[in-house]
């Protein structure tokens, strides 16, 4: 019941982002630990923690939805309203994507929003899914990914959609599109993604393997651009938006446009096609059944 208007009260602020200020601590501002001005207040939602720094015009996002950072319907649209907020505010240039839960930066979509559920219901959330993509992509903002835990799947559409990836050096911190080994298919505007990133014959072989690259190996293969030590990947995520943010913003923002349109326009006149595809087959008995079985196996591989 409880989640069934959470769920309808999502759905609303995606179609009325601004219903969701009220009512909830979005918006509101508060100050930041140790912070004093109005460059360390700090704003945001229940599953997205914003810090804002108005004299550098960064702000740091941390996604807040423990334990795993799944990508639910809430967290899909507070990560668009907040995203939105920034670029409406003229102050910010930049934006550092990570995690505030330990070990993880986004273990991907959030199952249970697809498992058993009806079509309507996987329609809206991949409406929700294709919305966060499109406005990641192409951002205005420049968008560095501080990646400081593990990242398949669905988190590895976010980190990709970024214009930076800094992964922290640990070899449990995995990062790629694992869709095939839970027995689905990655849509063809994340498949363009992956090509745009890592080549076709990489993406070839990484797709359909449903590889998930240690740190050394998505260094190798193009998917992130720079691994450090944890402690680091904070530091070095601002160094990394220093030298996005030294480049004018107008040339930079029409060449990330030139460079991205094309793909985001392709699921754009698509979009009502590709919702259709992904419910038909994710509603599909065979379907629902492997993914029932993948998320029994997460909740049994623990302890
Ligand atoms: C024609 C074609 C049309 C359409 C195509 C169809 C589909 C399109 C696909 C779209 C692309 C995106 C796909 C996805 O994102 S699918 C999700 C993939 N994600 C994963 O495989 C990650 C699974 N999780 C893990 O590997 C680990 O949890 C992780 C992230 C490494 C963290 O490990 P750890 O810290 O040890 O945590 P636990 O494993 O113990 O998990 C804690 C808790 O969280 C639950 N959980 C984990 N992941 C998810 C998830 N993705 N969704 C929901 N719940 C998740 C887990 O079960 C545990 O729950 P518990 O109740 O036991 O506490």
């Amino acid at each position: 019941m409880a989640l069934a208007s959470g769920v309808r009260f999502a759905a609303r602020a995606l179609l009325r982002p601004w219903a969701l200020l009220r009512g909830t601590t979005l918006g509101r501002t508060e100050p930041a630990a140790g912070g004093g001005g109005d460059g360390a207040r700090r704003f945001g939602s229940q599953r997205v923690l914003v810090e804002p720094d108005a004299a550098s015009g960064v702000a740091v996002m941390k996604l807040r939805n423990p334990p795993v950072n799944a990508l639910s319907l809430e967290l899909l649209t507070e990560l668009v309203i907040s995203l939105e907020k920034l670029e409406n505010d003229k102050t910010f240039r930049g934006v550092i994507l990570t995690s505030d839960c330990p070990r993880v930066f986004c273990a991907g979509l959030d199952l249970t929003e697809i498992c058993g559920r009806n079509p309507a219901h996987c329609a809206e959330y991949w409406k929700a899914m294709q919305e966060l993509w499109l406005r990641t992509y192409l951002s205005s903002l420049v968008l560095v990914a501080a990646i400081n835990g593990a990242c398949p799947a669905g988190g590895c559409i976010i980190a990709l959609s970024c214009d930076c990836r800094v992964l922290a050096d640990n070899p449990k911190y995995r990062i790629g599109l694992n869709e095939t080994l839970l027995g689905i298919i990655a849509p063809f505007w994340l498949k363009d993604t992956y090509v745009n990133t890592i080549g076709h014959r990489a993406s070839e072989q990484a797709l359909q393997l449903g590889s998930l690259f240690p740190p050394a190996e998505a260094l190798q293969v193009g998917l992130v651009d720079q691994v450090v030590p944890e402690d680091q990947v904070q530091s070095t995520a601002l160094s990394e938006m220093a030298r996005w943010l030294a480049v004018p913003d107008h040339a930079r923002q029409l060449t990330k446009n030139m460079m991205r349109k094309a793909t985001a326009d392709r699921l754009l006149r698509q979009r009502d096609a590709d919702t259709q595809n992904f419910v038909s087959f994710v509603c599909r008995d065979s379907i629902q059944k492997s993914l029932q079985a993948y998320l029994e196996k997460l909740r049994q591989r623990k302890g």
